[in-house]
């Protein structure tokens, strides 16, 4: 089943956030080469580990996914044992719509259908020839605005909006859904 725009050749380059914990760190230098070398690819920030660092994964995300968020970058990819830490902490940041996937169509499913702005893996989880191969498609997709799907993410957003009153700690300093360069906002 073909989506309006399930490739978009012509599209923007991203800005891309990578990030890992130490379970995560090969994969995330692995991948993080493979995006610099793609044309798909207007920039890559790294937001650590380093090679010996050690700092837990809510950190790492949070930081990746406030930089998405702000509008510094348009998507993150993060890495960690299971992929799911960092994308439960990343999901934490408003506006942020983070998910772990391993397969192909999942990876399609997370831009076309959730506009979702930060891809997560599991280094302890998926081979490394995968993780790349997803990652490669994972830069073609573009969210479509004009989509069935865009009223779908509005809801989430909309909810979102309405729990600001609510939350007496604050959800975060972010300010925008960082959304990609121009097109991507649901
Ligand atoms: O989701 C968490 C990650 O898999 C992390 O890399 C490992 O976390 P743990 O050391 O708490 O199992």
């Amino acid at each position: 089943m073909a989506d309006k725009a399930d490739t978009a050749p012509q599209a923007p380059a991203l800005r891309i956030v990578v990030g890992s914990d130490d379970a995560g760190y090969s994969y995330k230098e692995a991948l993080k080469q493979d995006l610099e070398a793609s044309g798909l690819v207007a920039s890559v920030r790294d937001v650590g580990v380093d090679a010996d660092g050690h700092t837990a994964y809510p950190k790492v995300a949070i930081a990746a996914a406030e930089l998405v968020a702000a509008g510094e970058a348009d998507r993150a990819l993060l890495v960690c044992g299971t992929g799911l830490g960092v994308a439960i902490a990343a999901n934490k940041v408003k506006g942020i719509r983070a998910v772990t996937a391993h397969d192909s169509f999942s990876v399609e499913r997370a831009v076309l259908s959730n506009n979702a702005q930060v891809l997560t893996f599991g280094q302890r989880v998926v081979g490394l020839e995968l993780a790349r191969r997803l990652a490669a498609e994972w830069l073609t997709y573009r969210f479509d605005t004009s989509s069935a799907s865009a009223a779908k993410v509005q809801l989430m957003c909309d909810y979102e909006e309405s729990r600001d009153g609510d939350d007496a700690t604050g959800t975060g300093t972010a300010s925008g859904p960082g959304n990609g360069p121009g097109h991507e906002a649901a």
